[in-house]
């Protein structure tokens, strides 16, 4: 009798979960991950000029906005979503319609582990957002769920079944996600170390999430995945993640979700230039000695019960608070209202508590 084929398993979260890929550029890339990405739903997010046309590999299954869709979709509110910045990304999370996004530069690859094997980041994201986060007590030997792992000595049972877990961020080999100064003090520099953990990042405490390879639970904490004003006609650029960062983890603090950061990691391919990445920066490097302090005293009333409420709780803040640092931040402050007020008109059903 023959032998039965072998089954291939089903990737994980096949149909829960779209890939959003922020693009100025071709998307070859996509041949290296084509065995990990293939199966599932692309969004591409076309910045730059609409009337250029991006190939997209044969075989993806996918949905492609440019900044024409994006205008024709949200009409005034578009003004919201930034042009010419890879913070254009959130337009895909918005009008995805799934429970989980994992987002991704085009200049990023498959990275290999120690062992010389391929890192299948997405597969890594997905383990991550699928076990609990650890935010009110650290555990010392790292994700305590991971195979091989568990709670030490002295972590309180009370605390080990841990919070669902909103975002994963994942790390990068080869080039860092360097702020321009550094990047032109250390050109050279090359992240060589692969460290094999996943930690979650303990509550009331902020950190810089980098856009280029995340993964989040859209349900739990899509609303709050803002990438700011930034690119054309804004005094910054490369603060879109950061500022994303910063607000969700407020709002995951408030909500006792968990944000894990460490594996997967991808191997990032292109320096972007530092100079021009300085002029992006500039403002933004002595302006978050403003913002972090005001992101780490920022409290949300218990009334705050969705994403939704905490995000405009949290722009009347921005609006309050750091309007007087600098007139953008009243216009950002405003289109934080904006976006949300698009993000519930496109998804009209996602605006109960936690975003069930
Ligand atoms: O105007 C633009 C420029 C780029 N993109 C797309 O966005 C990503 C990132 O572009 P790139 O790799 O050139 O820039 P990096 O400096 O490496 O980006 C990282 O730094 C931060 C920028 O905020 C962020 O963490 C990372 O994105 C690529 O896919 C480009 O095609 C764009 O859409 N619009
Ligand atoms: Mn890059």
């Amino acid at each position: 009798m023959a032998s039965p084929s072998p089954v291939t398993p089903t990737p994980l979260l096949k149909d829960e979960l779209d890939i959003v890929i922020p693009t100025i550029r071709n998307l070859d890339f996509l041949e290296m991950w084509r065995p990990f990405f293939q199966p599932y739903h692309l969004i591409i997010v076309q910045d730059g000029d609409p009337s250029k046309v991006i190939n997209v590999p044969q075989g993806f299954d996918y949905e492609l906005y440019n900044r024409n869709d994006i205008n024709r979709i949200l009409g005034p509110k578009a003004s919201c979503i930034s042009f010419k910045d890879s913070a254009c990304r959130c337009f895909g999370y918005m009008v995805s319609k799934k429970k989980y996004i994992f987002t991704i530069d085009d200049d990023c690859f498959v990275a290999k582990d120690p062992t010389g094997n391929d890192i299948n980041a997405l597969e890594q994201h997905i383990k991550n957002l699928l076990s609990p986060s650890t935010p009110y007590f650290f555990n010392t030997l790292y994700d305590p769920y991971r195979e091989g792992a568990d709670f030490v000595r002295g972590y309180p049972f009370s605390l080990r079944e841990g919070v669902p877990t909103a975002v994963s961020h994942g790390l990068w080999l080869n080039i860092p996600d360097y702020d321009a100064p550094t990047q032109l003090v250390k050109p050279r520099e090359r992240n060589t170390r692969f460290v094999d953990a996943v930690l979650t990042i303990p509550k009331g405490t902020l950190f810089p999430m980098c856009g280029m390879n995340l993964a989040f639970d859209r349900e739990l904490i899509g609303p709050a995945m803002y990438f700011g004003l930034m690119g054309d006609g804004q005094p910054i650029g490369r603060y879109d993640d950061m500022w994303a960062g910063w607000c969700m983890k407020v709002i995951c603090d408030h909500l006792g979700l968990g944000v894990k950061t460490g594996l997967p990691y991808i191997w990032h391919s292109k320096a972007s230039n530092p100079f021009v990445n300085l002029k992006k920066e500039y403002k933004g490097i002595y302006w978050q000695e403003e913002l972090i302090p005001f992101f780490q005293a920022a409290t949300l009333p218990k009334e705050c019960t969705t994403v939704q409420s905490c995000y405009k709780e949290l722009s009347k803040q921005v609006k309050a608070k750091l309007g007087k640092v600098d007139d953008y931040f009243n216009k950002l402050a405003d289109a934080m209202l904006t976006w949300i007020e698009a993000w519930d008109e496109l998804n009209p059903s996602a605006q109960l508590p936690n975003g069930k």
